[in-house]
């Protein structure tokens, strides 16, 4: 299999974690996709993934999974413990309804600010911005930070009583916010003792130990 990505970037770290959750790094070759230059969005790349965005998983049969969510799906089934997508049904549901609360309140949130409200990935692949767009949902992923502040006030992991994909979708908003110096409100302290806890994990450990490549 192999994943095109770009090492350090958020969406890709969240396939990165689930990989050596697995245990299956040495499954995949990692071929790295030049954001800044826009090779995301050359024609070579739209073939693999529509909407131009990483990671892109390609199996060995040439077919290729895009979305992050979707990519965590394939992997958890592929191999045994840990289970990050849930066991039973309510699990399964519970695990993408966080999932996706994630995307939508935090690390799309500050996806879209990085895109519209800073200079993001440069002039030549931000064709359209929109500052007030971004500074809006710049907003709603810190409203965002404070609500998962209060569900793990309540509960160990972003979806219940285990780790699982929800909580390494939080993850990446966690590293979306440093990459664009969004800091954690400090009175989010349940979130952020949980964030401490993540990175007791090898698999989010090794993932933020990542030097950026130049670009
Ligand atoms: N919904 C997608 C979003 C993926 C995404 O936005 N990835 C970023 C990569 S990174 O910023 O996390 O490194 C991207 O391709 N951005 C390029 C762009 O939006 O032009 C997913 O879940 O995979």
């Amino acid at each position: 299999m192999k994943i095109y990505d770009w090492p350090t970037g958020p969406y890709p770290a969240r396939v990165r974690i689930a990989l050596a959750e697995k245990n299956l790094q040495s499954s995949v070759e990692f071929v790295p996709v030049n954001l800044w230059k826009g090779e995301h969005k050359r024609l070579a790349f739209l073939a693999r993934n529509y909407s131009g965005t990483l990671p892109v998983l390609e199996l060995d049969n040439g077919i290729c999974l895009a979305e992050c969510t979707a990519i965590t799906v394939y992997l958890d089934a592929l191999a045994g413990e840990p289970t990050l997508t849930g066991r039973t049904p309510l699990e399964k549901g519970v695990i993408q309804m966080m999932t996706k609360r994630a995307e939508i309140e935090m690390l799309d949130a500050i996806s879209v600010y990085f895109h519209h409200a800073t200079p993001g990935l440069g002039p030549d692949v931000e064709v359209y911005q929109n500052q007030e767009w971004g500074l809006r949902q710049r907003d709603k992923a810190l409203r965002g930070m404070h609500y998962f502040d209060g569900v793990l006030r309540k509960q160990p992991f972003i979806a219940g009583d285990a780790f699982s994909m929800a909580d390494i979708a939080v993850i990446g908003g966690f590293i979306f916010a440093k990459a664009v110096e969004l800091p954690i409100p400090q009175e989010c302290e349940a979130l952020l003792t949980w964030f401490a806890r993540m990175q007791e994990r090898p698999s989010v450990r090794a993932q933020l130990a990542i030097v950026p490549p130049k670009h």
